[in-house]
Parts: C-alpha cells; sequence; structure tokens
C-alpha cells in the first residue's frame, strides 16, 4: 500500500498513518470510495458506520457493492470488499446508527479524524457535535450532481456544521397545495400529504382538504359551499382524513369519489378562487377517459410512459389497497413511511398527483419523472464522488501531517470557471461564528413562542427539532428546577402542562443539555403571539470575524474570493459556489446552507 512504499510520504506522514484511527460515518456513494482511498493508502485502522443495506439501485456508484450484495448491510459489505484490496488492515463495521447511544463521546475519542459521508442534515448535526465534544477533527462531504464540497470543522479554528444557519427548506404556501395547485410539484407534494394522511405519520400542517381559510376566497366559501349539491355527502364536515379513510374501510372508490370528486366540487364553490383562473373539473370514478383507449406504442423504459387517467384510478385502486393492507398488519398506532424506492408508496403518489392534475388542467408526468420530483433526486455522479473522496482522504493526511491552517474548504465546480478551475478551494479557514448555538463557548439561543400556549410536550419537540437534540433534560437557570427530563417518566405528567402553568415566564432561561451529545446551551424564552408554535431566535446578523490568512493559503491572493450558496434542492447539503469578481479577497464568504429531505415544509398562507 502506499504509506509503506519508501519515498511516497515523509517520514512523519508516514508515521501518523500508522498510528492512526479513523471513523468513516455512512457508506453510500461518498463513503465507499473513501474507504476504498484509506484502505490504498495503507490507512491501518478504519471504522464504518452504516444504518442500511445495499439497494439495487446504489449498485451503478457504490463499486464495493454488487448483485449479490442487494439486502445485505452496507458497512459490513463495504468492508468485505476492501479488505479483498488490503486485507492487513482492521476495518471494524457497524450496521447501525451513528446517532445511537452506543456511539458516545469516548467512542469518537478514540479517532484522530471523522470522515463523513451522509446524506441528511440530523446525522450531520449529530456527527458535528459528536466531534465538538470528543475535540476531534471532523473532515465534512457531500455532493449534488457534478458539484461537491470539503470541508474541516476543527473545534475552535474552524466554522462548526451548525455555525451558519441553514436556509429554510423549500416551501409552498399551503393554500396553493390545497386549493389552487398549478404546477405539478404542488399536485405531487399534495400526494405526499395525502399519504402520510392516509398511512403515514398525521402531520396538521399537511391537511389535503381544500382550504376555507385561503384570504383568496375571502370567507366566501362556506356559505356557497353548504349550499351546493356536491357537498351534502358528509365531506364539508371537515373530519380528519385517516378518520374519514378508516370509517369507509379504505374503499378505494369512495376515497376517490371524496378526493377528486366532492372536495373538488367544494373547491369550486369557493368561487373568488376561479375569477382569474381555469376551475378544476371534478371526476367521477366510473366515467374516466382512456379506458378504451390500447396503450399507445411506447418505446422508452416502462416508468417513462405516461398512464391515462383511467391507469390512474386502476393504479390508484391497487396501491390504496396494498398500503392499508401493511398498514393493518403493523401493531395498532404503527404508521407507514413514503419512500421513493417501495412500489405501492410510489405508485399512489403517482396516480393521485396526477389525477390531481389532470383535474386542474395541470400537465401530467411519467412515474420516472414524479420520482424525480417527489424524491428531490440529484442523479449522483460517481465521478463527483470519487473526487471529493480523493480530496476528502488528502485533507485527512494533512490533518495527519499536523498541517491544519492548509485544510480549506474545496468545492468542486460542474464546470471550470473563467480562471480555468474545476476546484475552487476557500482562501483560508473560516473561523467559528461566536454566537453560533451550537460550537460558541457558552452557547445561547432564544426561543419565541406562546407561553400560554407552548406545552411541555411542545418544548420537548422544539428542543429535538429546533435543537437537533436527541435526549434534552431542562432546568431552570439559578434555581435548578427540573421541567423536562430524558429519564421516561420523570416529567412526563407535566407533558400538557403551558410553560405558563408550571411558572416560566417571559425572559426566563433555561439550561437545556443533551447528555450524548455532551452539548449545552442556554434557552432564552420570549413571549410572542405568533401563529407559528416556537421558533428559535438566532444571533445570526452578528458580522463573522475576519478571517486571517492562513498559513500556506493564498490568502495574500488579490484576486476575488469566492461568494458560496447552497443549492436548495440538495439532498447531500451542498455548498454550490458563484464567483463574484466584486468580492474582496479578505471577505468572509457568506454561507447558506440548505438541505432538502424528501418532505418540504408547507407554510399556511
Ligand atoms: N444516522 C445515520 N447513521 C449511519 N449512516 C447513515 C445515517 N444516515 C444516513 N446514513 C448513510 O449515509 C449514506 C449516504 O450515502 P448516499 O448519499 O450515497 O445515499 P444512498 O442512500 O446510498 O443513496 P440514495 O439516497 O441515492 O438512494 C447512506 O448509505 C445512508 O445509509
Ligand atoms: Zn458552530
Amino acid at each position: 500500500m502506499v504509506a509503506r512504499v519508501a519515498g511516497v510520504f515523509d517520514e512523519k506522514l508516514t508515521e501518523a498513518i500508522a498510528n492512526s484511527k479513523i471513523l468513516v460515518v455512512g457508506a453510500g456513494g461518498i463513503g465507499c470510495e473513501i474507504l476504498k482511498n484509506l484502505v490504498l493508502t495503507g490507512f491501518p485502522n478504519i471504522e464504518i458506520i452504516d444504518l442500511d443495506t445495499i439497494d439495487v439501485s446504489n449498485l451503478n456508484r457504490q463499486f464495493l457493492f454488487h448483485k449479490e450484495h442487494v439486502g445485505k448491510s452496507k458497512a459490513q459489505v463495504a468492508k468485505d470488499s476492501a479488505l479483498s484490496f488490503n486485507p492487513n488492515v482492521n476495518i471494524v463495521a457497524h450496521h447501525d446508527s451513528v446517532i445511537s447511544n452506543d456511539y458516545g463521546v469516548s467512542y469518537f475519542k478514540q479517532f484522530q479524524i471523522v470522515m463523513n459521508a451522509l446524506d441528511n442534515r440530523v446525522a450531520r448535526n449529530h456527527v458535528n457535535r459528536m466531534c465538538l465534544a470528543a475535540n476531534v477533527p471532523l473532515i465534512e462531504t457531500g455532493t449534488a450532481g457534478y458539484a461537491g464540497q470539503v470541508e474541516l470543522i476543527k473545534k475552535g479554528l474552524t466554522q462548526c456544521y451548525e455555525c451558519q444557519p441553514k436556509a429554510p427548506q423549500k416551501t409552498y404556501p399551503g393554500c396553493t397545495i390545497r386549493n389552487t395547485p398549478s404546477e405539478p410539484i404542488h399536485c405531487i407534494v399534495w400526494a405526499k400529504h395525502l399519504f402520510n394522511q392516509l398511512f403515514g405519520e398525521e402531520d396538521p400542517d399537511q391537511d389535503v382538504s381544500p382550504d376555507t381559510a385561503d384570504p383568496e376566497a375571502a370567507g366566501e366559501a362556506g356559505a356557497s359551499a353548504l349550499s351546493s349539491e356536491g357537498t351534502t355527502s358528509g365531506n364539508v364536515e371537515r373530519k380528519s382524513t385517516r378518520t374519514w379513510a378508516a370509517e369507509t374501510n379504505y374503499d378505494p372508490e369512495k376515497l376517490f369519489t371524496k378526493l377528486f370528486g366532492d372536495d373538488i366540487r367544494y373547491l369550486l364553490s369557493m368561487e373568488n378562487l376561479w375569477k382569474k383562473r381555469r376551475p378544476p373539473t371534478p371526476l367521477t370514478w366510473n366515467n374516466l377517459p382512456g379506458k378504451d383507449n390500447p396503450q399507445e406504442q411506447h418505446t422508452g423504459l416502462p416508468d417513462q410512459r405516461i398512464w391515462s387517467l383511467y391507469e390512474c384510478a386502476q393504479v390508484f385502486n391497487a396501491s390504496c389497497t396494498a398500503l392499508q393492507k401493511d398498514l393493518k398488519s403493523r401493531p395498532e398506532g404503527d404508521h407507514l413511511v413514503w419512500d421513493k424506492d417501495e412500489k405501492s408508496a410510489m405508485d399512489f403518489v403517482t396516480a393521485c398527483a396526477n389525477i390531481r392534475a389532470h383535474i386542474f388542467n395541470i400537465p401530467i408526468k411519467s412515474r420516472f419523472e414524479i420520482k424525480s420530483m417527489a424524491g428531490n433526486i440529484i442523479p449522483a455522479i460517481a465521478t463527483a464522488n470519487a473526487i471529493v473522496a480523493g480530496l476528502a482522504v488528502l485533507r485527512a493526511q494533512a490533518v495527519l501531517r499536523g498541517d491544519i491552517a492548509s485544510c480549506t474548504s474545496v468545492y468542486l465546480r460542474p464546470k471550470v470557471n473563467h480562471r480555468g478551475q474545476l476546484f475552487v478551494p476557500e482562501k483560508t479557514l473560516t473561523p467559528p461564528n461566536p454566537k453560533c448555538y451550537v460550537c460558541a463557548p457558552k452557547p445561547e439561543v432564544g426561543l419565541a413562542c406562546n407561553l400560554k400556549q407552548l406545552t411541555l410536550k411542545d418544548l420537548t419537540t422544539a428542543f429535538k427539532e429546533g435543537l437537533n437534540m436527541q435526549a434534552p433534560d431542562a432546568t431552570v437557570e439559578g434555581k435548578g428546577l427540573v421541567v423536562l427530563s430524558s429519564e421516561p417518566g420523570e416529567t412526563d405528567h407535566n407533558n400538557d402542562k403551558t410553560l405558563e402553568e408550571i411558572g416560566l415566564n417571559d425572559g426566563c432561561a433555561l439550561l437545556v443539555d443533551d447528555f450524548l451529545q455532551n452539548y449545552e446551551v442556554r434557552v432564552r424564552l420570549q413571549q410572542e403571539d405568533e401563529e407559528k408554535l416556537w421558533r428559535l431566535v438566532t444571533d445570526t446578523d452578528t458580522p463573522m470575524p475576519e478571517p486571517k490568512p492562513a498559513n500556506g493559503s493564498n490568502g495574500s491572493d488579490p484576486k476575488p474570493g469566492p461568494s458560496t450558496s447552497r443549492d436548495n434542492d440538495s439532498d447531500s447539503d451542498l455548498e454550490i459556489i458563484d464567483e463574484d469578481d466584486d468580492e474582496p479577497a479578505v471577505k468572509p464568504p457568506k454561507r447558506r446552507r440548505t438541505e432538502m429531505n424528501s418532505d418540504e415544509v408547507v407554510e399556511l398562507c
């Protein structure tokens, strides 16, 4: 292996590699490449964690996996394949989530470097905190299509993964989704919400029924709707879609009639909506176009063929039945999770999105196109993964040499820029944000909420979802009074009490900590009567300190530096650079991190 060939690396690096232990988190597109590079470079001790099993769709770019491995643990197969290149490496594979109690701070402390090859923000945030707590350098990687990035996160020296706020996820106004869709994506989001309402985790923000509070309808909806013929069938009564469906035993015809007939008639009765728009056309189960049309000759892949409306209804029928069966086979209270790779789930969304699109005169799409839009799929490019993994291992070598200053973030651009660069390095390390609510010496954040309404249960959700904690404990600052305990049963009896009821008021500060993450943050409560239950107030306007030119970097280069922004549709949380010649060289890059999970956040309008 390279590190053992005399003269390739200097003695210091050869020794550092020989004594190193590296953790790779994620054995997907980038993780497999990193593992292969580490093994071929001669790194002797590696651990790899991945929670997933191998899917056939991974085989086109995850070259440690082959057809016979489908269904097997990614971590284990990655280990076995990598050992075939170099059987002398000590690799430990964990088929597990990195967000597990088994991987605490002391686990992380045994590594010289952690390398992230993940695909979601929650896991990235978690590893970021573990590495800060353990004071282990973290090399964070990501790709989106042909673009990619590698950045080093080192406590006290660089920004952490959470130093800059992430741009919000792509949102669509709730009334567009529920009342006035105009693009295929609106129907696809609606169909995914419908899946959750019927079979998944019910979320009140994902209501799919007509929105009578739509300001555009200006209150005239209710009266005319109630008097209209189509709403006498019980559908104006706004009961939960799940309750209604269960009462009909998920009868596909009845569901179809409600969703694509009665609800559409209800929408039509909101006349203001259709003054400047083409009104939708309600459908009837027994009278759908396309039944007698022979399938047109189609030469592409089956998934690329566009279904007739009749076929959509057939698929709706079959997928509803299959999903209901799946739901019924699970323990009481369990639910399905939408997955683009689950046949019935994908069929259901394709059929519902297309039926709704037809109703609203929106072009209908093939299953292939809908899958790509519903799953926010940016094609994963094997070469981009390989380049990023190569850069990551070069950075790992620099860290082991002690040359942290040269480990500036590097961006892989989809095309060469006007300076002929495909790889664009930052000129300097970007220092930590002193106001970061994760890596600041005394992390602090505001929580704006209505103290009269927010319950302790909601507070737990705010800490889990807003602060990305796994098991928060909270006490009142200065009093030591325990407000929330992660120990089951300790504070559960207060779950439904509001913050006001337990004596918390405006300006009160809580000390909130997560034992697993070794993370504590001071949370100031701020009374606010907003419609949103809670929101975090971060000090994001604080200007970043000027970065000092790093040794060995081209910090004195008078050429303008890159400004960065994130690809809003990226699932891999990637920063894409736009070159901006007007930026001064020393100005710190403005960063916006965004990440699309497959679920869009829908804002109420
Ligand atoms: N909490 C976690 N713990 C361990 N591994 C994780 C965790 N979250 C995600 N991963 C793993 O990170 C890897 C990311 O790889 P990649 O981005 O190539 O995604 P993929 O799931 O392999 O591909 P695709 O999403 O395109 O189907 C995946 O193998 C995934 O299982
Ligand atoms: Zn930070």
